[in-house]
């Protein structure tokens, strides 16, 4: 939070820029002034025309400019957090207003990412019970949360002891081990397809329990079918109306997972995504958010898993969801607290506030100077005065930065 509220949003630079040209200008103004009351308004007149001289100086001076954009910086920065909405940069907070497409990470983000065996379908005539030993102890050694979910239920029913003997993990597809001297295959249809085994006469039963929303992993025993094992996993309570609420801001709304496309769509249909990025690869989460990015989209990537810390890094704005993992809090620019996806939405809103308030506070830092120049330059405005109204102009600014501190988001 501190590191946001010192580092510069890009319209800082707005400010800075305007101060650049402002000085010498001002310096200018000033001596015109001055020039031309000793020499032409009141001829040898030297104190009359150093008095205006100093009131032009005065009034210009651009202090409440400085001020306008760190001032709100800081008060939308604390509102996040007092929000759960922790913001990594300035620039971040500015940048969620600009956002045209929010992509969201299926388990774990839009849902709670605990997923439960559902069914334990038997191809191969061996029972449940032994199926599950065989699955529960090949996913031992995996830490993905859908080994996870096997191991639990083999603990559960009393069959998860043993050790494989050889373990292999391979990144979005599955895991290879020897079990009982039985080489065991567990995850994808394309795993099962690159080992030569051949499941085509079970595709309908995996394509009914994916069209539930439900995540079907392949098991296979010494290179021949063995199981079907469903696993579901529930949507986040507030999932659904996070997304009705980024699609009425305008936003539009993908998600992306590893999971096979049935499964995606299923679960996108009962939150109401419209646009599915399915079966991608670990490795090609960032490509797909830079592919929309080239599309002339401004990208918000929402995720929690390790696997999706390249694309919250890549995103216009990476929001992490702070139940997740370190590593995506550690990549991404807003870490959400709470898992709740309305923080996206308040995220976006308190963007929306920050920005209006600077342009406000540029308002009150600029209107001082642009109408008391002419003012002090005509001789209107003794030096005291011109102080004053200086003053003034940074007091406007630091209150109106301040009613920011009103924020609420307004959640559906
Ligand atoms: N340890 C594993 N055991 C069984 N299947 C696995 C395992 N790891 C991956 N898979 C299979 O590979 C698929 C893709 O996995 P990946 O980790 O890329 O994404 P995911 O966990 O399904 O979802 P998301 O991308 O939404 O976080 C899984 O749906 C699963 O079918
Ligand atoms: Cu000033």
């Amino acid at each position: 939070m501190e590191e946001a509220q010192g580092s510069k949003a890009p319209i800082q630079r707005f400010a800075d820029v305007v101060s650049g040209y402002f000085v010498p200008a001002v310096i200018t103004l000033a001596v015109l002034t001055f020039l031309v009351w000793y020499f032409v308004l009141d001829p040898g007149n030297f104190s009359r025309a150093l008095v205006n001289f100093t009131a032009v100086l005065v009034i210009a001076c651009p202090c409440a400019l400085g001020l306008a954009t760190p001032t709100s910086i800081m008060v939308g920065t604390g509102k996040g957090a007092e929000n759960g909405i922790l913001i990594k940069g300035a620039e971040h907070l500015e940048n969620a207003h600009r956002l045209t497409a929010i992509v969201l990470d299926k388990t774990g983000t839009i849902t709670k990412g605990e997923p439960a065996v559902t069914d334990i379908v038997s191809l191969n005539g061996q029972t449940e019970t032994q199926l599950l030993h065989l699955a529960a102890v090949a996913e031992k050694n995996s830490e993905h949360p859908l080994a996870q979910a096997i191991v639990r239920h083999g603990q559960a029913q009393g069959v998860a002891s043993g050790d494989a003997a050889e373990f292999a993990a391979i990144p979005g597809h599955g895991v290879r081990a020897q079990v009982d001297g039985k080489t065991v295959l567990v995850g994808t249809r394309k795993l099962m397809r690159e080992n030569g085994v051949d499941f085509a006469v079970s595709l309908s039963r995996v394509e009914a329990l994916e069209q539930q929303g439900k995540t079907v992993m392949l098991m296979a025993v010494d290179g021949k079918p063995a199981a079907l094992i469903a696993v579901a996993d529930t949507v986040k309570e507030h999932s659904a109306a996070a997304v009705a609420q980024l699609k009425k801001m305008g936003l539009e709304v993908w998600m992306i997972t590893g999971d096979n496309e049935r499964t995606a769509r299923a679960i996108a249909r009962e939150v109401g995504v419209d646009n599915i990025l399915a079966e991608v690869l670990p490795e090609h989460k960032a490509e797909k958010v830079q592919e929309l990015k080239q599309q002339g989209k401004v990208v918000g990537m929402v995720g929690d898993g390790i696997n999706d810390a390249p694309a919250l890094a890549i995103a216009d704005v990476g929001f992490a969801i702070g139940t997740g993992t370190d590593v995506a809090m550690e990549a991404a620019d807003i870490t959400l607290i709470r898992g709740d996806l309305r923080g996206i939405v308040a995220a976006i809103q308190l963007s929306k506030a920050t920005m209006r308030n600077i342009k406000q506070n540029l308002f009150w830092a600029l209107i001082y100077n642009l109408l008391g120049i002419p003012i002090a330059a005509a001789g209107f405005l003794s030096p005291v005065l011109a102080g004053a109204a200086m003053a003034f102009s940074s007091v406007s600014v630091v209150t109106n930065a301040l009613r920011l501190r009103r924020f609420r988001p307004q959640l559906s």
